[in-house]
């Protein structure tokens, strides 16, 4: 089901708490999983810890964690399923072509996740509206994939 305008305020609001912490936000994706990290051309086989500091390694987390501000931006409003379908397909036709397998899109989730809940104060109510929107954005994904 799409989210609620109610589920969808509570993603937003813990959403904007971390948005603007892109590099965090991709590091520690890459960190947990070092097998996405090395599907990045760029980023294959150099130092987590060094890149971490560059402007090359910061213009991607910009964009990754960019895309994710404009599908959250997005969600609890049914005229906006179109943009959020096009945005969607788009990168998914994007990562289809790089060989990008779901089991690391899944990956991709639950470092997403467990970042948010060490960043921002979970509860129940948080979580099912995350899961939810998840759910919806993935599965989207999944059949263009
Ligand atoms: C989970 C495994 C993933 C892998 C291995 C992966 C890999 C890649 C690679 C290799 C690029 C091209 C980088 C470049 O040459 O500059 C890229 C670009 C990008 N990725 Fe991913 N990606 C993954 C998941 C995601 C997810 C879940 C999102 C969104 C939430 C995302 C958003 C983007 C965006 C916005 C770009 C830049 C635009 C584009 O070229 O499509 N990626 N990704």
């Amino acid at each position: 089901a799409p989210l609620s305008a109610d589920e969808a305020s509570l993603v937003r609001g813990s959403w904007a708490q971390v948005k603007h912490s892109e590099v965090d936000i991709l590091y520690y994706i890459f960190k947990a999983n070092p097998d996405i990290m090395a599907k990045f051309p760029q980023f294959a086989g150099k130092d987590l810890e060094t890149l971490k500091g560059t402007g090359q390694f910061a213009t991607h987390a910009g964009r990754i964690v960019g895309f994710v501000s404009e599908i959250v931006a997005l969600m609890g409003n049914s005229a906006n399923m179109p943009a959020m379908e096009t945005l969607i397909k788009d990168m998914a036709a994007n990562h289809k072509a790089r060989g990008i397998p779901k089991a690391q899109f899944n990956e991709f989730r639950a470092s997403l996740v467990s970042y948010l809940q060490s960043k921002v104060s979970w509860n129940d109510s948080l979580g099912a509206a995350w899961t939810q929107g998840l759910d919806n954005v993935f599965n989207m994904m999944f059949s263009y994939l």
